[in-house]
């Protein structure tokens, strides 16, 4: 695979994502960082997204549930470059009915290079980085080339 550069705007596209023993975390973790989460766009899977504009006033713009789908509607947005960072609280604790949702989730991720924190410290350190209102080049895998040498 061939990568080439691509960068992520300043103003980030994050999407929040937790399950049910963790949304409590992540509703208390967006409310610590709500000024700055204001200057953002926020996506998440249905409940989360329901749960968190509730606590915090936040804007949040809701797709389907994660066991219905919205895992991998957050996956789809990530291929096509629409989300730009990843805040997902998985619960470790507990197997999910829709796993390999999760799974393929957290691998898309992988796949385009964008940050991602599965716990609040990560999310912390992610939020408060220097990169975190700027714009800034990361690779990816180049798709056209990968197309054309297929
Ligand atoms: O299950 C989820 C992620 O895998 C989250 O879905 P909800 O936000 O709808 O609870």
């Amino acid at each position: 695979m061939e990568f080439i550069a691509q960068s992520l705007p300043a103003t980030k596209r994050v999407a929040l994502v937790a399950h049910d023993n963790r949304k409590a975390a992540l509703i208390e973790w967006c409310s610590r960082h709500r000024e700055l989460l204001q200057r953002h766009r926020l996506f998440a899977t249905g409940t989360t997204g329901t749960r968190v504009e509730e606590a915090t006033g936040l804007e949040v713009e809701k797709l389907f549930s994660g066991p219905m789908g919205g895992d991998q509607q957050l996956g789809a947005k990530i291929s096509q470059g629409e989300i730009d960072l990843l805040i997902f609280f998985w619960d470790p604790f507990e197997p999910m009915p829709h796993d390999p949702d999760v799974k393929a989730l957290l691998r898309i991720a992988a796949v385009w290079n964008i940050p991602v924190a599965c716990n609040a410290s990560s999310a912390d350190m992610m939020v408060q980085s220097a990169l975190m209102e700027v714009s800034f080049d990361r690779e990816v895998p180049d798709y056209l080339g990968y197309l054309a040498a297929r």
